[in-house]
């Protein structure tokens, strides 16, 4: 079989620690002939970098495995190019979620204006790392996770529209479903998604049984509604006394649900429906950043320096031996390390993908591509979330159909603000920049637009070009 080469930009991601350890156990079902990590950040990556080392010394000796600020020697010669950078770093993303708060509005990753911020400079930065890429290897699959993903598939699609193998997902379809379908016993190995919209703002509408063609989605939405009480008080007790971000985060998702019982929607879409309960989620004080500079990060890190100072993870308590085994099941999430139990999606749905291009296996899974008429009530030009054959060569849409009114505002509206802000960036154009703040439904006033672009342009410096 042949023996693959893969580089992970953003070496020093708090996900690549779980990454490295899944490619560890699956060295059967998709094995390496050599794996680098690339970083800017030469200090931040050396711990991950120093952790990779004792790992694979001991559970794959054979792999040809580096660490490196050199985009050369990252690129030459690979297969896949796994991307997961955050432009600007946490510092930015402390910024992105604290400073839309010092005017009342919601602080968030990826949405809204904080979303906007992140994707000016990921923009500029995924363009850069995907020319670096393909300099060094013009065939190789890129796989970016680098977020707002919905901003960077609008950019990538703009400069690299004939890039076959350029493709960006997300995980968080995934998790919905690993936290619903249970409750109805059925395993996310045994379907495949009908879902549309543009990333983290998107709805399941159809959960297809791979064998017989059972639609599940019915079921469940069935299932959730007669039991909304018994499920809520679950979801309930699972945060209580605890800051747990997705515990609340899925107790609004299951409100929301229950609201508009007729798709399993993203939790994102909280950010645009229930805006006045998203931002009360978190203040100028506290936000996500906070919980994971002090949650997965200090965990991830202390972990990689932890085995790092014991040489060694056969026999103690990180033995990963049990979990090298030669039938990766897709359907065992675990099967990622736990490194940091979250995560473990976010791994596995990558593997997920790598398996069924290198087995050709054209397997049915979400990625962002250009709409094209897969829904033909949509803007043409949006890179909507749905459901793909990803084959070795390429990655082939099915087809989706129209969508309805509420749904369709919402999109038009987000992807607008997105092709906006996408314009403002590749024109250096301050007026597109105000439209794309104004046009956004968490921002949607010019005066406070104005306010946070002003406010982003101190903070970001050249993060940002210099919009005229
Ligand atoms: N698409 C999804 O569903 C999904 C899921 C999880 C995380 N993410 C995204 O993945 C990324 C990584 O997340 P994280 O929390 O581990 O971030 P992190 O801050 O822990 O690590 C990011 C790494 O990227 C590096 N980096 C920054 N700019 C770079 C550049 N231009 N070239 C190379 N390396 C660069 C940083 O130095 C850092 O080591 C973020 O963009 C995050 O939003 C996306
Ligand atoms: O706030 P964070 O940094 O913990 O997570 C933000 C990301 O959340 C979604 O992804 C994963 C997340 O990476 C993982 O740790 C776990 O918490 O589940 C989430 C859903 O799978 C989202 O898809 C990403 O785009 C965000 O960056
Ligand atoms: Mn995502």
């Amino acid at each position: 079989m042949k023996k693959y080469s893969v580089a992970i930009c953003g070496g020093g991601s708090t996900y690549t620690p779980d990454m490295m350890e899944l490619l560890c156990m699956m060295q059967k079902d998709f094995p390496l002939k050599k794996l680098v990590l690339y970083d800017i950040d030469k200090n931040r990556q050396e711990i991950v970098g120093k952790f990779g080392e004792v790992m694979f010394k001991e559970y794959y000796p054979e792999l040809e495995y580096s660490y490196t600020l050199d985009p050369k020697e990252a690129f030459d010669g690979i297969d896949f190019a796994f991307v997961q950078i955050r432009a600007g770093g946490m510092d930015q993303r402390n910024n992105d979620e604290k400073i839309p708060y010092e005017f009342n509005c919601i602080g968030q990753e990826t949405c809204g204006p904080g979303g906007l911020s992140y994707g000016v400079r990921s923009v500029v930065q995924m363009i850069d790392l995907i020319k670096d890429i393909r300099t060094y290897s013009k065939d190789a699959w890129i796989i970016n996770y680098s977020n707002p993903a919905a901003i960077v598939a609008e950019a990538t699609k703009r400069i690299f529209p004939y890039d076959k193998k350029l493709v960006n997902i997300c995980d968080m379809p995934t998790s919905v479903l690993d936290a619903y379908l249970p409750l109805i016993n059925v395993k996310r190995s045994q379907i495949y998604p009908k879902y549309f919209g543009l990333n983290h703002l998107g709805w399941f509408t159809g959960l297809y049984d791979k064998e017989t063609g059972h639609d599940y989605l019915p079921d469940l939405l069935q299932y959730v509604e007669s039991h909304y009480e018994q499920i809520h008080e679950q979801f309930e007790n699972k945060i209580k006394g605890k800051d747990d971000h997705w515990g609340i985060t899925f107790l609004n998702h299951l409100e929301m649900l229950h609201d508009f019982p007729y798709s399993l929607p993203n939790t994102y879409n909280l950010y645009y429906i229930y805006p006045n309960k998203s931002l009360t989620h978190y203040s100028l004080e506290h936000t996500r950043y906070d919980e994971v500079i002090n949650g997965r990060e200090k965990m991830v890190f202390e972990y990689c320096k932890k085995i790092t100072e014991l040489g060694r993870m056969k026999g103690t308590e990180y033995d990963i031996s049990s979990k090298i085994n030669p039938n990766y099941a897709v359907d065992n999430p675990q099967a990622a390390a736990t490194v940091y139990a979250d995560n473990d999606v976010h791994a596995a749905y990558l593997v997920e993908l790598v398996l069924s291009i290198i087995n050709n296996s054209n397997d049915i899974a979400l990625v962002m591509t250009k709409n094209n008429g897969i829904c033909p009530n949509l803007d043409n030009e949006m890179m909507l979330e749905v459901a793909c054959r990803i084959g070795k060569e390429e990655i082939v849409p099915l087809n989706y159909g129209t969508v309805p009114a509420f749904e369709k505002g919402l999109l038009e509206n987000q992807f607008a603000c997105e092709k906006l802000l996408v314009d403002a960036i590749l024109e250096k154009n301050s007026l597109k920049l105000l439209q794309a703040f104004t046009e956004n439904r968490i921002v949607r006033d010019a005066e406070l637009a104005k306010k946070l672009i002003q406010r982003f342009i101190d903070v970001n410096g050249e993060y940002w070009p210099q919009f005229k």
